[in-house]
């Protein structure tokens, strides 16, 4: 297994650019698997948890062609009503993403429960529901679930989500988009990656309105068509090197990242003393002063998202005075809290928070990745520690950071990847 080791105390200064969104990336993919026509996909990031789902689609006889760069033509044409099976469907969460599409496209599915970073317990049946609600019969049983279109195929209906989750919202969308007549869903998740999804959907051929609000409305179903989609960047990635830049004291111009996608992030770091403003290229953050200790609460969009949420207990574990990150989406995200102490951060977690007290610096010491953004916040804290950073176990960090040590490098930070 590779490990990263990180000689800290470089302030990092340069250009990286921010690649497509791993969380459009996936859901695109699985969406391929509607259509008997070919979808190109542009922007798509060179990141394991791609590969895992193109290795899913490859499996119901999806055949995916490399383009030019970071560019895949996915065509279903052939595709065929498989099994998606545990070995593959374990490595990533949006496995569970293909059960929508297959379901509508061939009026059965049958998909072993997911997998994913293990951040909580993520149930899916919010996303059975969604498929009930559509007229689906649905069983979950030896860790597989199965699930039956009723005579006719799948109906158009009032999907009410208790939580307005991502991932049901997708799976709610994608079956949608075959069902005949209106379907609507309320409390419909409002993230770029729900909205960027749908507009793939529409290039596909189907009738989508109201995504990236709280009310979608699709009338199905879709004519599919030939189509090609470029993905929006990933804010994830923009707010982690943000953090690069602000915990280093430096300044990185974010080539392709979105203000509008990060106003939440923008606002929290500059009460933290680290300015951000937009560029003709994307945004440029820098930090000359102070950190400050910021409060923070996790949110679903437009709030502060969960998967910064370690990167910022990175930052604020050298900023001045103390502050409080409280994890609200999921139940057990603070696995990096203990890592993090490794190098001295000081952290008191109680219950779904974290008092998070500064300190003068960090110390470098062997720490272990856990999960994708829990091994980012390792390296973002070893970019500020003295002496050497190893952080272990970063097959982890693969999964959703294209070519994060060599961006980090070429701004001047001192990293190294061992393979193990
Ligand atoms: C591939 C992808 O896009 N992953 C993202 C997606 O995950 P994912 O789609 O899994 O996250 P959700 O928005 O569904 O989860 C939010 C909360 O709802 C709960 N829940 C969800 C579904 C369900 O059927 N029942 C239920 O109780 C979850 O356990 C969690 O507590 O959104 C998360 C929240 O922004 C991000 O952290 C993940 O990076
Ligand atoms: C939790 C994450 O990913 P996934 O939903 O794919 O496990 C993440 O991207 O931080």
């Amino acid at each position: 297994m590779d490990r990263l080791i990180i000689r800290g105390g470089r302030r990092l200064a340069g250009t990286v650019d921010i690649a497509g969104a791993k969380n459009a990336a996936l859901p695109l993919i699985a969406a391929s698997l509607l259509s008997d026509r070919p979808v190109t996909l542009a922007n798509l990031p060179a990141i394991t948890d791609v590969e895992t789902m193109q290795v899913l689609a490859g499996g119901y006889g999806v055949r995916v062609t490399r383009g030019q760069a970071h560019q895949v033509t996915l065509d279903a044409a052939a595709a065929v009503n498989a099994e998606a099976h545990y070995d593959t469907v374990r490595r990533a969460r949006a496995t569970a993403l293909v059960l929508g599409p297959l379901l509508g496209r061939f009026g059965h599915a049958r998909v072993s429960l997911p997998g994913g970073c293990a951040i909580g317990a993520r149930p899916i049946d919010l996303h059975l529901k969604a498929l009930t609600a559509l007229g689906a019969e649905v069983a979950v049983d030896g860790g597989y679930v199965t699930a039956r279109a009723p005579h006719g195929g799948l109906a158009g209906g009032r999907i009410v989500l208790t939580l307005p989750s991502v991932g049901a919202t997708e799976t709610a969308l994608m079956a949608a988009v075959t069902a005949r007549g209106e379907t609507e869903i309320l409390n419909a998740a409002r993230e770029p990656e729900v909205a960027d999804l749908a507009a793939c959907l529409v290039a596909m051929g189907a009738h989508i309105e109201g995504a990236g609000t709280q009310r979608i409305l699709v009338q199905g179903p879709a004519s599919f068509r030939p189509a090609t989609h470029t993905l929006i960047p990933d804010r994830i990635e923009a707010g982690t090197y943000a953090v690069a830049a602000a915990i280093t004291g430096g300044r990185l111009e974010l080539i392709g990242a979105r203000l509008e996608h990060l106003a939440v992030q923008c606002q929290i770091l500059e009460r933290a003393g680290v300015s951000v403003y937009p560029t003709d290229r994307g945004l440029m953050v820098e930090r000359a002063g102070h950190l400050r200790a910021t409060d923070v609460s996790t949110e679903p969009y437009p709030g502060f998202p969960t998967d910064l949420q370690a990167q910022f207990m990175a930052l604020m574990s050298v900023a001045e005075g103390a502050a409080m990150i409280r994890e609200t989406i999921f139940e057990n995200r603070f696995m990096h809290v203990p890592e993090l102490a490794r190098l001295g951060a000081d952290l008191t977690l109680r219950g779904t928070s974290v008092l998070v007290r500064g300190v003068e610096r960090l110390r470098g010491a062997p720490v272990m990745a856990t999960d994708l953004r829990a091994s980012v916040c390792l390296i973002l804290a070893g970019l500020v520690a003295e002496g050497e950073t190893v952080v272990n176990r970063v097959y982890h960090l693969d999964r959703g950071y294209e070519d994060l040590a060599r961006k980090l490098v070429r701004c001047g930070a001192d990293i190294e990847r061992v393979p193990g």
